[in-house]
Order: C-alpha cells, then structure tokens, then sequence
C-alpha cells in the first residue's frame, strides 16, 4: 500500500468515542472511552455530553506526535445525530488546526475495510452485525452493494432491548450469549424475506415467551443467527465469492461465529472475523479507512463536512478497491442466482421429472433445520400451484415429502439466453398475474424463468410469499431490471416490453412502476 502517513481517526457514532493513528500498516495508537448508561439503553443527547466531556483525554492520548498527522478521518454517518456532530466539530478543529485534510468515513464501510485488513481477506461476502445495523454485503463494481439488510431494527439492539425487559444493563449482548450457554432453545418467529430480515418480532416474542431466561436466550440466538447465516450464505451462493468475514459488535458472540464457520466449511469457504477489539466500534477503522480513502484522494471540503445521520453503505463509491476485470459480468452472475449448488437445495434430474431437495444445514439445531426445511417444502410447493392457477405456468407438483419436490422437468431455454421482446412481453403479463394474486416471487431473475415451447415457466418459488404491498412488487421488478441491464445492450426496450405485459395483466400496474423507479434512484439495492 503507498505511503500515506499518520492518519488520526475519530469514531463517537454511538456508545464509544475512540481514536486512533494508523500509519505504514500499522494502528500505532488506539485508544478508547465507552459510554456506558446507568440505566436503560444509549442516550444521544447523554453519549454525546460523554464524548465531548472526554475527546480532549482521548485524542491527546493518541495523538503524540500532531506534526506528523497527514489528515484527519472521522465518522460522517450512520450514527447518532448529537453523537456525529460533537466527534465532527473536534474533527474539523483539529483538521484545521494542522493544516491537514478531512476525510469523512462511512461507518459501515469502515467495520468492512477494517475487517478485510486485520483478517487479510480479499472480497468477502460480508455479516455486518452492530447495534444499529444489520447488512449483508459484497464489493460489486465500485460500491459495496447490500445484498440483503434488516428490514426494521439492527439485531444488536434487538439484543439489548430483549436484555433491558429483562433487566439486565446495557449492552445486553454479551449477557445474552452467556445465559444462552446455559439453555435448550426455544421456538420464536423466523422472518427472512428474501435477502432481508425483521427482528422486531422475534425480539416482542421473547420478552412475552414463557420459559426459563436461558431457555429464550437460547432460542433468540439461535433464532435470529440463523436468520443472519441463511442471508450471508444465500448471498455466498449468487455471488460466487468464498470467503466471509464477520464484522460489528454482534460478531463478538461466541455462537454466532461457530454458526458461520459451520456453514462456510460446509460450502467450502473459508471464514473470517477480526480480533476482538476491530469487531465493534474502535477508532482504528476509521484512521485506517481513513488512510485508504487519502491514497484514493477522497478528502473532503470542511464546508462539506456536514454529518449524515443516514448515510447508507452503498452511497459510498470506493475508490481505493479495483472495480473488477468485468462488471456487467459480475452482476450478471449475481443477479443470476446462479452457482453450481444452490444456497439451500440440490437439483437432480430423475426420468421426466426432477427432484428439488433442501438440505440439512449443520449450523442451525436439529429442530429448527427440520422446521423450515418441512415448512419451506411445503409452501413452495404450495406457491407453485397457487401461481398455476393464477394462470401462471409452472411445473406439476407430482410430490412432495418433507423435504423434496418431484415435479415436471421443464424443457427449454432459460429466459437469460433468449432475451426477446415477446418474451419479455409475456414474462411481464405472468408476473402482472401473480402481483395480481399478492404473490411476490422473490427471486424474479431470468434464471428462473424457461421458455418452453414460447411460453415462460415460472420455477424457484423458494423465496416467494404473499403480499399486496407496493414495496414487495417493486423490488421483485426491480430484480429483475438489474438482471437486464446487466446482461443486455437492449435492456430499455425489454423492459418496456415487459411493462407493457405487466399492465396489460394488473391493474395496479402503475403504483408499481412508479415505485421501481424510486427504488432505483434510492440506490438502494445497487
Ligand atoms: C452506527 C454505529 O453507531 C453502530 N455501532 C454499534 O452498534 O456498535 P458496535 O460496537 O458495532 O455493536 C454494539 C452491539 O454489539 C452487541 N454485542 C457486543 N458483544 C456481543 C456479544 N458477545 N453477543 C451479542 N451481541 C454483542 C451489543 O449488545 C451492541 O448491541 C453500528 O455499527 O451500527
Ligand atoms: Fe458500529
């Protein structure tokens, strides 16, 4: 890596203001001054008088030698409005004061870069599990693109306020992993949508379960780790990457690493997680980060330096990794929901029919890997039908047990290799018809569509589920739009082919176009 200097970082999103000099490859100083609430859960307004209150002790701590400072990095976002504003001001002042540059550092993308140095891995598919935050990602392009993401609040704080209603003190975390080792898991709600999570369920759901507390600390952490495992191997399998690396503060816990090392060895990927003190929050990965974004001249204008509370991973265009021999390629095999094996099921040919069979997964227990393999079977088979008779063709169910489907084996050419307007025209008046059902496919990719004979054979309604929402149809859409910018020069044309079939088909067509382009420009998923 070139020579860059010492680089001061300042990180105070949230519970802990902590700083640190990074230089020649190496933290040369890190140090750190938690907040911790004397009761109940983190205060902005409180951590933020605790940062400000501490920041002189905690930078001079580090900072021995400002001469040598080339710029200085803080945290712009995600975090805690007050929190973001007392470390910037303190960033800006000192910044000013040297005479040096300001970077500001996405938080998220700092827990990732930290990771992949302290871990020396190269393009991971990566669990970033914190407080706030709960992603999973991957490096696509010139962006880490969030493959799947909770969809309400960040686990760890589904932890902590599970611990608080308990009356533990906060982080409730660590206390949690420790009553689990203790107990026999009990059953709560498990909510994959997708590449996306909920816990706001789960969380409700232990505090009202009537059982011993380690007996549902057992089953929220088994639970909703296994949520978190289930995405980042999904993830692993579109993708085509092999390695995995766990970061944030969650990524301490003990089960939750055992659980990912379990499926990586089962998939032939290898597993990483940093040394304790890179997991959760640290100044280190924002000097270092910091570091990486001054070699790619990503510094920043103090007039520019506002805090962005919501500033997402994907908004960050990296400059300092290398885009990647081929994009379009990449994506198209993300977007593919290719791979030789599948991230949850095996597909074999057996005289007229084939057989779909999911199979046991070794890091979630015994009883919650026959729950959903018999509960995923079921209604998949189930969905298949319910699209027939929406008038969507997919193949006959011939049977089902509990763990496999044989059904019709369906001749023909995938969608991805005969992108034509017909197709695409009728493709879009299908999927129109299952919206119009409220069923959401929910891996709408031209891998999963055969044309046989002319006409498209929706399969894989292994992510599917019942919805009437906007939102839902939208992004199932917007999936499939991804693919066809990715693999086609002609991709406007198909889809307004396909929009033309799908408003043809439903009428509640429009709402959904129109939300596929706010999804779009929201940057969202890209
Ligand atoms: C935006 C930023 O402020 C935020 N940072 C953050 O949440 O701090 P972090 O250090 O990454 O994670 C703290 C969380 O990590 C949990 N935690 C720590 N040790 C744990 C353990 N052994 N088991 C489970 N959770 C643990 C805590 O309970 C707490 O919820 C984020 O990254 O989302
Ligand atoms: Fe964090």
């Amino acid at each position: 890596m070139p020579e860059t200097g010492h680089i001061l970082g300042i990180e105070g999103t949230a519970w802990n203001l902590s700083a640190a000099v990074f230089s020649d490859d190496r933290i040369i100083a890190l140090h750190s001054s938690p907040y911790r609430p004397p009761s109940g859960g983190i205060h902005p307004r409180e951590a933020a008088q605790h940062h400000a209150g501490e920041m002189k002790a905690v930078i001079s701590e580090v900072l021995t030698n400002p001469s040598a400072i080339k710029a200085v990095a803080f945290s712009q976002g995600p975090g805690l409005g007050p929190c973001l504003r007392t470390v910037a001001t303190a960033a800006r002042a000192i910044a000013v004061s040297l005479g040096v540059p300001l970077i500001g550092v996405n938080h998220c993308v700092a827990h990732v870069e930290i990771g992949r140095w302290a871990c020396g891995c190269d393009d991971p598919i990566v669990l970033y599990a914190s407080g706030a935050n709960t992603q999973v990602l991957g490096y696509l392009g010139t962006r880490y693109r969030i493959f799947g993401e909770t969809l309400d609040i960040g686990l760890g704080n589904g932890l902590d306020k599970f611990a608080r209603a308990k009356g533990m003190t906060h982080p409730g975390g660590p206390q949690i992993e420790a009553l689990a080792r203790e107990g026999d898991p009990i059953h709560l709600p498990y909510t994959v949508k997708g590449m996306d999570l909920a816990f706001s369920g789960i969380v409700s759901a232990a505090q009202d379960a009537q059982a011993p507390l380690e007996d549902v600390c057992a089953g929220l952490q088994e639970t909703a780790f296994s949520m978190c495992v289930e995405v980042t191997e999904r993830a692993l399998a579109h993708s085509g990457k092999d390695e995995v690396l766990l970061v944030g503060g969650v990524g301490a816990n003990g089960r939750l690493q055992e659980m990912l090392r379990t499926m990586c060895e089962e998939r032939g990927a290898t597993f990483h997680v940093p040394e304790r003190r890179f997991i959760g929050d640290n100044g280190a990965m924002i000097a270092y980060t910091g570091s990486l974004m001054l070699a790619a001249g990503q510094t920043l204008p103090v007039a520019e330096s506002a805090v962005n509370p919501g500033y997402r991973s994907d908004e960050v265009v990296v400059g300092w990794r290398d885009a990647g021999a081929d994009t379009a390629y990449a994506l198209a095999d993300v977007m593919g929901g290719g791979g030789a094996r599948g991230a949850e099921a095996v597909v074999t040919p057996v005289g007229d029919d084939v057989l779909k069979r999911r199979l046991p997964k070794g890091y979630r227990t015994p009883s919650l890997d026959h729950r959903l393999i018999s509960e995923r079977t079921r209604a998949e088979a189930r969905m298949i039908s319910t699209a027939r008779a929406a008038g969507v063709r997919t193949p006959m169910i011939r049977d089902v047990t509990a763990d496999t489907i044989r059904m019709e084996r369906i001749e023909g050419a995938l969608l991805k290799h005969v992108l034509t307007p017909e197709h695409l025209y009728d493709a879009g008046m299908c999927v129109g018809r299952l919206h119009g059902a409220g069923i959401i496919h929910g891996d709408l990719t031209t891998s999963n569509v055969i044309i046989s004979d002319g006409v498209p054979v929706f399969i894989d309604f292994g992510l599917s589920y019942r919805s009437d929402e906007t939102e839902s149809k939208g992004v199932d859409i917007h999936v499939l739009f991804q693919t066809l910018e990715s693999t086609s020069c002609n991709a406007e044309y198909l889809k307004e082919e396909f929009v033309h079939g799908y408003c043809l088909a439903f009428s509640g067509a429009t709402d959904v176009i129109e939300r596929v382009d706010e999804i779009r420009q929201r940057g969202r998923y890209l």
